[in-house]
């Protein structure tokens, strides 16, 4: 069996972060692992509090993870602060592992911040350049590109500007688009589109996290990475529909519509 880490914060209410990637992992028949770098007290209407976990206690986690069961693919969601990115980077040049997938996590759809905005820079220095592919939504794009970002020939300027200091394969992902949910891949100078028509459910709570940990498990069971997002956003796309209405604000994705 594949087995795929996510090193992420977790969500008590289980609908992103850790809760979501393992959900994600599991629907994908992969062996699931986590290290966790924060605990968030959340739900589907906000963020009412986090705990960042030491670093000592997030390095700690990295070794039992890497000297036992060594992962073939990693997705990486919200990092907290600029001393977990250091340790996260740090332990992942010395394990050296394959297909790491980066969700720059910032803000949650809620509007509260799950990332210090002093350590934007160390995950662009840091982290960002140890990844194979980094997954940014519209907002997180225009940070990494310092423009705003309204259409789709600004998802692609902004894809160009990004990879003007990045190597890897970039993902600007067109969920907060107005019309279609179009997603820009970025390769190399190559511009690949994966279309997705918008499907009317404001339960989107975790979106980014099960793309990401999607996108995370295909690597691992060795698909490419074109057909990793095709397949990712087959998925994505499949458990929107399910339209799973739970909670009071924007609820979470339906992961069990594929498991039997
Ligand atoms: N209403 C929708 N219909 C179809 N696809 C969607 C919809 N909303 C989001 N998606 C898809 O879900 C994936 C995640 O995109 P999105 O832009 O929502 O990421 P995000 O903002 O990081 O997610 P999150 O809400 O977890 O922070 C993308 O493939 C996007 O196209
Ligand atoms: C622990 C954690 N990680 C990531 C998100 C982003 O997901 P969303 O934007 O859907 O709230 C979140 N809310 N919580």
């Amino acid at each position: 069996m594949k087995k795929v880490l996510t090193i992420a914060g977790s969500d008590c209410s289980g609908g992103a972060g850790i809760q979501a990637d393992l959900k994600t992992i599991t629907a994908h028949k992969c062996y699931g692992m986590s290290v966790i770098t924060a605990l968030t007290a959340q739900n589907t209407t906000g963020v009412y509090g986090i705990e960042a976990c030491s670093v000592d206690f997030v390095k700690n986690q990295m070794d039992c993870v890497f000297t036992d069961i060594f992962p073939d693919a990693i997705k990486i969601g919200m990092v907290a602060s600029i001393e977990i990115i250091e340790a996260i980077s740090e332990k992942l040049k010395e394990y050296k592992p394959k297909n790491i997938v980066v969700d720059p996590v910032m803000v949650a759809t809620s509007g509260s911040k799950l990332l210090n905005d002093d350590a934007i820079n160390m995950l662009l220095n840091e982290l960002i350049p140890l990844s194979t592919v980094i997954t940014p939504n519209l907002f997180e794009a225009e940070i990494l590109c310092g423009f705003k970002i309204k259409t789709t020939e600004d998802m692609v300027k902004a894809a160009r500007k990004i990879a003007e200091n990045y190597d890897g394969h970039i993902l600007i992902k067109g969920g907060h688009l107005e019309d279609n949910a179009n997603d820009l891949l970025f390769s190399k100078g190559t511009i690949h589109w994966f279309e997705g028509e918008r499907i009317i459910n404001s339960n989107t709570h975790g979106t980014g996290c099960t793309l990401s940990s999607a996108i995370a498990s295909n690597l691992a069971l060795g698909h490419n990475i074109e057909e990793s997002i095709r397949n990712s956003k087959e998925y994505i796309t499949g458990a929107l529909r399910a339209n799973l209405d739970i909670g009071k604000g924007s609820g979470p994705l339906n992961h069990c519509y594929k498991i039997v």
